[in-house]
């Protein structure tokens, strides 16, 4: 595959100790060799691969001095893109690296696109769709669990399993293909049947069990998106705050203080929470809260999981009664809260509108009760069980949409079989379950999707 020279920064914007602009392509090192005056003229066209190199970069036109860095030079086809790759590492600071990279684009580099270095990793055959993928979930980790699934996906977990599907898939259509080329032999027709249908069902299994691990694969990965709500002034914030255990979100005791949805990554237990905190629910002619309490509303119905503030230290109010009702349905999680005050609420009623869902109790004031609330959280999501470090979860939204077309397709496989459909026909169902299974790994993907994919990345990834 004939590919130009790509260039970019691939460490973060700002100041640190070390930058870093990587280079890959055919002419990777040559361009860096333009750029370097080691020390006693040793040239880095001349030097083994993967070795690192001291001396300056000098622009070749002025042969003035833009900087002094440590150059790696790794040879193909063992590195990151599979192309020669060269690492010019710079003293961290904007001015210095940016005037880096611009010598190595005007000495023949182009700039990379976002993700583009690890799209050549791809397309150079080094890892599989999925595994580029998971490259990008390992930067936005935000848990060790979450860290674990992508390296476990990086490594291939996950595109082991799908390739294995899709040679199970192949022999079942190598057999269908004999039974359609001699259709005389009676008894391989019978066999092909009994097979097929073997396999289908078979492969049907495997793909819901891999789906099962879609819930705790998608919260792993984005967050379980949780919602704060209660009416205004029951300690809403007072929770988010205990949870994230800093004074993020505003609490006072002027009810309708939280006027806008307030977001927290907190990892409880190991279960990765997208807190947020929300403006009391209630009706309100303060414009500005209404649009809070509006944005609120919108939240609760995205949210995976609902905690339930309610203030034991008042009688239940028609507002507390609408908003159990609003979530019936959902994951809950009642709290009570204020338990240092005078209990005024009916807990019998709060048990009858909670229809089994958790009740936990808690003063947040005294924060007392927060370390139930996070045994509830854990045991609702992981079973109270957070290693499970060698399961393969499915996390990412593409891949989980493509398996469950594909148990639709090999659902329809299924249906064909036990309707007597012919067999060449069930066999088209079978290639598109095929399909489907491999544009997961990017075995059959279109090439925007690949582009579309990859401009997700950070710049020089
Ligand atoms: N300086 C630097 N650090 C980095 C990266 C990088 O590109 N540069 N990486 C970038 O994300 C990550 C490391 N990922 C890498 C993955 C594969 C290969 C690689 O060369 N693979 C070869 C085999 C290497 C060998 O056998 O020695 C291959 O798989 O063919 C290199 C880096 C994290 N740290
Ligand atoms: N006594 C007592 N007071 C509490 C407790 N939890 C919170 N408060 C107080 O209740 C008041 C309201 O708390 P917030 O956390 O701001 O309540 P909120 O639900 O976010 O209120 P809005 O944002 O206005 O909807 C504050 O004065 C808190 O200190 C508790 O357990 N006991
Ligand atoms: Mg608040």
């Amino acid at each position: 595959m004939e590919m130009d020279t790509i260039a970019a920064i691939s460490t973060p914007m700002g100041e640190g100790a070390i930058s870093i602009v990587r280079i890959s392509g055919n002419e990777a090192i040559e361009i860096a060799n333009k750029l370097f005056k080691g020390v006693g003229g040793k040239k880095l066209i001349d030097v083994p691969s993967h070795t690192i190199h001291y001396g300056k970069i000098v622009d070749p036109k002025t042969s003035e001095t833009v900087e002094e860095a440590m150059v790696s030079v790794m040879k193909a086809p063992k590195t990151f893109t599979r192309e020669d790759v060269v690492e010019i590492n710079c003293h961290g600071g904007l001015v210095s690296v940016n005037r880096v990279l611009q010598l190595v684009l005007t000495n023949g580099a182009r700039l990379a696109e976002p993700g583009e270095f690890t799209k050549r990793a791809f397309l150079n055959g080094r890892i599989d769709l999925s595994q580029a993928e998971a490259v990008m979930d390992l930067i936005r980790a935000k848990t060790d669990k979450a860290m674990n699934v992508a390296i476990g996906q990086m490594e291939g977990k996950l595109s082991k399993l799908i390739k294995k599907l899709r040679q199970e898939i192949l022999e079942v259509v190598a057999h269908i293909e004999v039974n359609i080329d001699y259709p005389e032999y009676d008894d391989v027709e019978e066999m092909t049947h009994r097979m097929l249908k073997e396999k289908a069902q078979y492969i049907k299994n495997e793909i819901e069990k891999l789906l099962k691990t879609a819930h705790q694969g998608k919260i792993l990965r984005e967050g379980l998106s949780t919602a704060i709500i209660g009416r205004p002034n029951v300690g809403k914030s007072s929770l988010l705050n205990s949870l994230v255990q800093e004074n993020k979100a505003i609490v006072t005791d002027i009810p309708g203080t939280t006027r806008d949805v307030i977001e927290e990554y907190v990892n409880v237990r190991g279960v990765p929470l997208r807190l947020v905190d929300t403006a009391g629910i209630r009706e309100t002619e303060d414009v500005v809260e209404r649009i809070g309490v509006e944005r609120s509303r919108k939240v609760l119905k995205e949210a995976d999981l609902i905690l339930l503030v309610i203030n034991s230290a008042e009688p239940l109010s028609p507002e507390d009664e609408a908003l159990f009702e609003a979530v019936e349905g959902m994951d809950v999680i009642v709290i009570l809260n204020k338990q240092d005050l005078p209990q005024k609420v009916d807990t019998e009623r709060v048990r009858e509108l909670a229809k089994g869902a958790e009740i936990v109790t808690t003063s947040l004031l005294k924060e007392e009760g927060v370390d139930e609330l996070e045994n509830a959280i854990a045991a609702m999501y992981f079973e109270g069980q957070l290693e499970g470090g060698d399961m393969t979860y499915v996390s990412n939204s593409r891949h989980i949409a493509l398996l469950n077309q594909a148990l639709q397709a090999i659902e329809d496989v299924l249906n064909g079989i036990e309707s007597g459909t012919p067999i060449d026909i069930v066999q088209i169902d079978l290639t598109r379950t095929w399909d489907l299974l491999g544009e997961i790994v990017g075995d059959t993907v279109q090439e925007s999707l690949l582009n579309q994919l990859f401009s997700q990345f950070c710049l020089g990834k």
